[in-house]
């Protein structure tokens, strides 16, 4: 497991583009036959992915956890972006199509990772926070029919923002968040951006209670997404290329602009679980 520590705002302004991507930047993610985790400081939020192939691939604590299992202390949240793929959790297996998600509540013993199709393998991306309580673990499905330990993103959880006019037109998806799924900490979703739209979190905000990580996908390789971090007064940017997320810490706005459309998993952990509790920045007021 990679650790990665909190930074300061009053040193990240003075950093250089290779500093901020090794502070902030996860990249390689999605290895095939492999679990590969990176841990932050900043409210231990833990960022990875499971990308099985033949095999099935188990999480582990790791020595970094000092923790007889992975969960023994924590929640996940995992949603694939890949082929179809299944999680099994203490026996009992999930079946997970692409966007399809979970959430893994605390106490779950044995976690294990396979992919339906070696040559087309599932990619769980995750996100695992420290939790203090163990709520029920379920399979979440943007669409479709409830039924036991499945449950389907409700309507009012799946909201259209912007427009094409101001090329921010986009529909965020909440997979976790309390009254749908609960959770100890963790709030998990994903925004799609409409086809001619590029600008994610745009009027952009800042929450100091939560942090949040950032993966970008669907991203054709000559693309990119320009994603803008840092004070509101003090930005900075970093070139984000398919399945690469981001650490955003609560201090930085979060916000991005593609050279084309694309798609963005986002995770929040830290103080509160409130989704609107955001302190907006006004265009005029960035720099
Ligand atoms: O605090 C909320 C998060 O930054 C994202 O959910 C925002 C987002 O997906 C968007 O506006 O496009
Ligand atoms: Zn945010």
């Amino acid at each position: 497991m990679e650790l990665r520590t909190a930074a300061s705002p009053k040193d990240v302004k003075h950093y250089t583009t290779e500093r901020l991507r090794e502070e902030f930047l996860i990249q390689d993610l999605f290895r095939t036959g492999e679990i590969k985790l990176v841990y932050s400081h900043i409210d231990r939020i833990i960022t990875g992915s499971a990308t099985p192939a033949e095999e099935e691939l188990t999480l582990t604590a790791g020595d970094e956890l000092r923790a007889a299992y992975f969960c023994e202390r924590r929640e996940l949240g995992v949603i694939n972006i890949g082929g179809k793929g299944t999680v099994t959790v203490d026996g009992r297996k999930y079946e997970l199509d692409r966007k399809d998600g979970m959430y893994i509540g605390m106490g779950s013993k044995e976690i294990s990772f396979a992919s339906a199709d070696a040559a087309n393998p599932a990619k769980f991306y995750l996100n695992s926070a420290p939790a203090h309580t163990s709520y029920p673990t379920v399979l979440i499905k943007p669409e479709g029919t409830p039924s036991e330990d499945v449950v389907i993103v409700k309507d009012e959880n799946k909201v259209e923002l912007g427009s094409l006019e101001q090329s921010n037109h986009r529909t965020i998806c909440k997979y976790i968040l309390p009254g749908q799924v609960e959770s100890c900490q963790l709030v998990m979703g994903m925004t799609k951006l409409e086809p001619g739209s590029v600008w994610n979190t745009m009027p952009c905000h800042t929450h100091d209670r939560r942090m949040e990580v950032y993966l970008y996908f669907d991203i054709p390789e000559d693309a990119f997404v320009m994603h803008y971090m840092g004070e509101p007064t003090e930005t900075r940017h970093i070139v984000m290329r398919n399945e690469e997320a981001v650490i955003s810490p609560s201090w930085s706005i979060h916000s991005g602009s593609g050279s084309q459309a694309y798609t963005f998993i986002w995770g929040m952990v830290g103080e509160n679980q409130d989704f609107d509790d955001m302190d907006g920045i006004a265009n005029q007021d960035l720099k």
